[in-house]
């Protein structure tokens, strides 16, 4: 029976086959099987897999630093998969610290400027030191020795903040810039480590006591820093509710308030044993991306989807948007169905990363190479003019955006006009580099409003769905 085909041959036994070498053979021939039947079912697997993410709806979020993707991204999250989102609030919790624990900081940095340069040093008698003092320099400044001694109260703070951002988010120190926010790398696995740290010891291993410290058998983990930073408490509600400080402030152009991750409003809150993040305070909570994080949404509501067993699974890229991460979007390219793109009203401020370049000059230069690049031909664009409330501000404070824009010329400088004068500029600049003709879905946002964006996002989330299922001749 084996004569004819060259597999059999091989396969043949022996002919002088002792009943232990079959025995081996049988054994060896099992595995041999079990092996292939293993890579059918991968590939199976493979192709399954492959299947499910093509029929997914994959969208990529564009746009500069600080435009507001990681926040269109958790108004998704919050929207869409709501249990997840809540299921995270304890890690968010630790960032929105962090983010106070680093105003404060830039508070006391602000000071010591002063404290430099309003400081002299008294003529040194010829009897040698007077005072007993351990500083012998008077201020000139408005600054008196009690904000010296709050500064000397926060300085644990401010050393727990440096020692714990070194630890938990490393990715922080190869920046190397001083005073920079938090910034983690996409895949880096941050959210488990900032997890470990944030969730609870379990109460049966360290009974909880009276007052927490850190470190100490309250059930917290020891590098948490709720129990300094509500120690610190009183300390930085007065230095941020003093005259003096506004005013040092002030001179010194830092606007505290306009930084992104800014919680010194709500320290009474924040500081307290109890404290949980409410979904504001997630979304408004700041941590610099670096590199292109990849979110999976199963949906867990909405019309077309109940119709539809297609487009429940999602897809979100979330990208780093400073200069120096945008090499990385590119290999995302390619299989997208739609890019939302942040544009923020921000016209009178300049590029972190580049002072000499105006944020809105650098939008609107990136707008025009999202609609002219080959490989996003067949993309959907949506466009989110984001950051209003602070357009609204910024105009309601008197800067002309005449100023900035010169070609803005002589038209009313409020919020309708200039949204207007953008929202055109933007179209144009669509319409002028697309290849050919393709829709462009525009919204105004404030993605810091959960209420109003959670709308906005739910017609996005359909008209993209749509779209998709019409592609795949669905619809
Ligand atoms: N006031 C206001 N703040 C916003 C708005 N959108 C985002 N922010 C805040 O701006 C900061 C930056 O937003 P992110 O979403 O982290 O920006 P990003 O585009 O992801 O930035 P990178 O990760 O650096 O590329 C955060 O603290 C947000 O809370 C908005 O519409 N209005
Ligand atoms: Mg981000």
């Amino acid at each position: 029976m084996y004569d004819d085909d060259p597999l059999s041959t091989v396969l043949k036994p022996p002919r002088d086959e002792s009943p232990e070498e079959r025995k081996i053979r049988m054994e060896k021939q099992c595995e041999a099987q079990r092996i292939s039947r293993q890579i059918d079912d991968n590939i199976l697997e493979s192709k399954k897999a492959f299947e499910k993410r093509k029929k997914a709806i994959k969208i990529l979020l564009l746009g500069q630093a600080e435009s507001g993707k990681s926040t269109t991204l958790k108004n998704f999250q919050l929207t869409f998969t709501p249990n997840h989102f809540r299921d995270e609030r304890h890690i968010w919790k630790m960032v929105i610290q962090l983010n106070l624990i680093r105003s404060v900081a830039r508070l006391l940095q602000v000071l010591q400027y002063e404290w430099d340069a309003t400081t002299t040093s008294p003529p040194v008698s010829p009897g040698g030191p007077q005072s007993r003092s351990p500083s012998r320099s008077l201020s000139t400044g408005p600054l008196t020795s009690e904000h010296r001694r709050t500064r000397m109260r926060l300085s644990p703070l401010i050393a727990m903040e440096s020692e714990l951002t070194r630890k938990l988010l490393p990715e922080m120190q190869t920046l190397n810039r001083p005073m920079q926010e938090i910034c983690v790398r996409a895949g880096s696995g941050w959210k488990g480590i900032l997890n470990n740290v944030a969730a609870p010891e379990p109460t049966t291993a360290r009974p909880r006591s009276k007052c927490g410290r850190p470190g100490s058998s309250d059930g917290r983990h020891k590098a948490d820093p709720t129990a300094v930073l509500v120690a610190c408490r009183d300390d930085i509600l007065s230095l941020w509710q003093d005259s003096a400080v506004h005013s040092v402030l002030h001179k010194h152009g830092v606007r505290l308030e306009e930084m992104p991750g800014f919680f010194l409003d709500d320290v009474d809150r924040i500081a307290t044993f109890n404290y949980e993040p409410t979904d504001d305070d997630i979304l408004r909570a700041r941590v610099r991306t670096l590199g292109v994080e990849e979110h999976h949404l199963v949906m867990q509501s909405g019309n077309l989807v109940a119709t539809s067993k297609f487009g429940t699974e999602w897809y979100i890229y979330d990208v780093g948007g400073s200069r120096g991460q945008r090499h990385t979007w590119i290999p995302y390219f390619e299989d997208i169905q739609a890019i939302i793109f942040l544009a923020p009203m921000v016209f009178n401020q300049s590029l972190e990363e580049d002072p000499s370049v105006n944020r809105l000059q650098d939008t609107l230069n990136l707008w025009k190479d999202i609609c002219s690049n080959p490989l996003l031909a067949k993309v959907t664009l949506v466009l989110f003019l984001n950051k209003i409330d602070i357009l609204r501000s910024t105009l309601a404070s008197g800067v002309k955006l005449k100023r900035y824009v010169p070609s803005f010329g002589d038209a009313p400088n409020d919020v309708e006009n200039v949204t207007k004068f953008f929202k055109d500029k933007f179209r144009a600049y669509h319409k002028r580099h697309s290849a050919k003709y393709r829709p462009l879905f525009v919204h105004e946002t404030s993605v810091i409003d959960t209420r109003t964006t959670s709308a906005i996002i739910i017609g996005v989330r359909e008209g993209l769905l749509r779209a998709h299922l019409k592609t795949m001749s669905i619809l």
